[in-house]
């Protein structure tokens, strides 16, 4: 039987990311793609992200992070989802156990790297991503390209594609950004897909819409790696301001509005970090039912 049977388990959101929260500190072993996906398809514990909160492994951190999407693959970052856990190691006494390094601030480790965490109210924090990779083989690409700021990448007739000439930006996980009047006005839900899983994208993409309404304002849509539709997605809000500012067309920092809010988004200039700022909601907590794991366990076979 699985052990995240009978366990505890934090339903939040980031701007209405789905996302569960799991402290498997004290030496749980990793949880699988199968019982992510048996975690996803059970209504109350649905998510876009599950984060699970391992033992920390490097001194001087406070936790170590797994981001796993709806279909069970990793990801390497999860903007809103870190926030969550944030909160969830501050307010909720089960999962603090009184673990923080410093008031008000968090050291996460991510597959994406370091993550700073500072508090900026009772449901806001500030999440330093660290820098943006810009280079062809670190978004990855499955060929170089010298500029990553337009790429050639297309979709629909030749003569007249419905998007194309993204530009590309690893934030630990690879995103790509058309650049579009109106995010609205496409059917992302039909071409996310094909784009999420092009070959030029070896480990896959989050796609994103994004219309520059000002210098300092970017309205985005975000098709999910691994997730699909999602009403916000912090790290393609990292990316889409890292490209905008590097195409000239916003400054370095911006308010990024999607489906489900605003976050605050500033490339810093002295080390090249990416801040982001927004909030996080509690809407419940729960326990995983054994019943949930027979069936993953027995498609893991
Ligand atoms: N929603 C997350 C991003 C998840 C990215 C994931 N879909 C992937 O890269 O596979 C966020 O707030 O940053």
């Amino acid at each position: 039987m699985s052990t995240l049977a009978d366990r505890r388990y934090l339903k939040m959101n980031g701007l209405g990311n789905e996302i569960v929260v799991i402290d498997l500190r004290g030496g749980r072993a990793e949880i699988s793609p199968a019982e992510a996906r048996a975690v996803a398809g059970q209504g109350e514990s649905r998510f876009d992200q599950l984060m699970a909160i391992h033992d920390p492994v490097t001194a001087g951190t406070d936790a170590r992070l797994l981001i796993y999407n709806t279909d069970g693959s990793r990801s390497g970052a999860c903007g809103n989802g870190t926030r969550c856990v944030a909160w969830a190691m501050m307010e909720d006494a089960a999962v603090s156990r009184g673990t923080i390094r410093a008031e008000g601030t968090l050291a996460l480790e991510s597959e994406a790297g370091l993550l700073e965490v500072t508090r900026r109210g009772p449901l806001s924090f500030t999440v330093d991503m660290g820098p943006p990779r810009l280079r062809w083989d670190e978004i990855p690409l499955a060929e170089p390209f010298a500029d990553t700021r337009a790429i050639e990448l297309q979709v629909g007739p030749i003569d007249d594609p419905v998007l194309h000439t993204p530009s590309v930006v690893s934030m630990g996980n690879p995103h790509a950004i058309f650049w579009v009047e109106d995010p609205d006005a496409y059917d992302l839900a039909r071409l996310g897909p094909m784009l999420e899983n092009h070959p030029i994208f070896p480990e896959r993409a989050n796609i994103s819409l994004a219309a520059v309404r000002s210098r300092d304002h970017i309205v985005l849509r975000v098709w999910e790696r691994g997730a699909g539709l999602t009403r916000a997605c912090g790290s393609a809000a990292c990316a889409a301001l890292v490209a905008a500012a590097r195409k000239r067309l916003t400054g370095r920092e911006a308010t990024v509005t999607l489906p489900g809010g605003d976050l605050r988004i500033a490339w810093r200039e002295e080390d090249g970090h990416v801040l982001m700022t927004g909030p996080v909601e509690l809407e419940h907590d729960g326990v995983l039912a054994p019943a949930l794991f027979s069936a993953a366990e027995a498609a893991a076979g």
